[in-house]
């Protein structure tokens, strides 16, 4: 093992000490942040997710307010409940617990929350104000990504980054956001062609697939700081990134883990864009 460790616990724990600072200040000014959170169904995994997020909300002095809805929801109703917390000041950001169900539109669902409450950063206006560099939230996954390489101290400036995963809620905007802080950016799909000799090239290499263990040690340049996306639950129960972490972390020079990883600072920068949207409505 040569690799440092990113610890997104760590990083996680002392960013959420100044939010919960922050939110005390605002709740003092009689603006305390609120945050609502919606989970359609019963996915196990959304479950956990979600009460990860209320308990975090919680602890950080926040408002938190969880709506359940059942598996058989239909759109309308979905879309009112989104509605009325639109319409809702003591609620400052809200969130639908993706994936939906299937007979559920999520990009409907999602154009349905006011842009100015969309903590996630997927609605559409905030997808194309972070694709002109003026992002009023950026989608928590990615943002988190970006304030580990920060806390680390890796400069990004002319650093080759390889994203791997195109996806519209990490990929798209992971590949922006390193495009903003100077690095020259290769964004593989699973069309990509010779994939090992994109990630050999990468200074910074962000994977973010959905397949356990697929990036390895040969896989990456020596030094390199290794970014895990990829929660992946093994048949035994065990949490496994898309990036071998024992062959990986002999080669690179920095790796996040997973657990512990990225997931954490997820949490917390929802938080921190709930706080922001507090501090653009006062
Ligand atoms: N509306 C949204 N839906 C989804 C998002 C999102 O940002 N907004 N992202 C993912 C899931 N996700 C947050 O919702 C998320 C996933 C994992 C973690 C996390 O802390 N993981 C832990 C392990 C937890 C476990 O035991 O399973 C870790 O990596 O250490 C946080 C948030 C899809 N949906
Ligand atoms: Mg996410």
């Amino acid at each position: 093992m040569s690799a440092q460790i990113i610890s997104g616990t760590e990083l996680a724990a002392s960013i959420r000490e100044t939010i919960a600072t922050r939110a005390a200040e605002l709740t003092a000014q009689g603006h305390q942040p609120g945050l609502a959170v919606v989970l359609v169904g019963e996915d196990p995994a959304s479950q956990v997710y979600v009460r990860n997020k209320v308990s975090a909300c919680e602890k950080a002095g926040f408002k938190s307010v969880m709506h359940r809805m059942p598996e058989n929801t239909s759109q309308d109703a979905l879309v009112g409940l989104v509605e009325q917390l639109n319409a809702d000041p003591t609620i400052h950001g809200i969130l639908v617990q993706l994936p939906l169900p299937r007979h559920l539109d999520s990009h409907l669902v999602i154009e349905s929350i006011s842009a100015e409450k969309d903590v996630d950063g997927f609605h559409i206006s905030n997808a194309g104000l972070l694709m002109t560099g003026k992002p009023l939230f950026r989608p928590c996954t990615p943002y988190g990504v970006m304030k580990m390489l920060e806390l680390t101290g890796i400069d990004l400036r002319g650093a080759e980054a390889v994203v791997i995963g195109a996806s519209n809620i990490v990929g798209k905007p992971q590949a922006m956001l390193l495009l903003q802080q100077g690095a020259t950016v290769t964004l593989c799909n699973s069309k990509t062609k010779d994939l090992k000799s994109h990630c050999l090239r990468a200074d910074v290499l962000v994977v973010a697939v959905g397949r356990p263990n697929m990036i390895t040690g040969d896989m990456i340049k020596p030094g390199a700081v290794v970014i895990d996306v990829g929660i992946n639950r093994l048949p035994d129960g065990k949490l496994c990134g898309d990036v071998d972490f024992e062959s990986a972390s002999e080669v690179a020079g920095w790796i996040t883990p997973v657990p512990g990883g990225v997931g954490p600072m997820t949490i917390t920068m929802l938080l921190q864009n709930t706080i922001e949207a507090v501090e653009r409505s006062i």
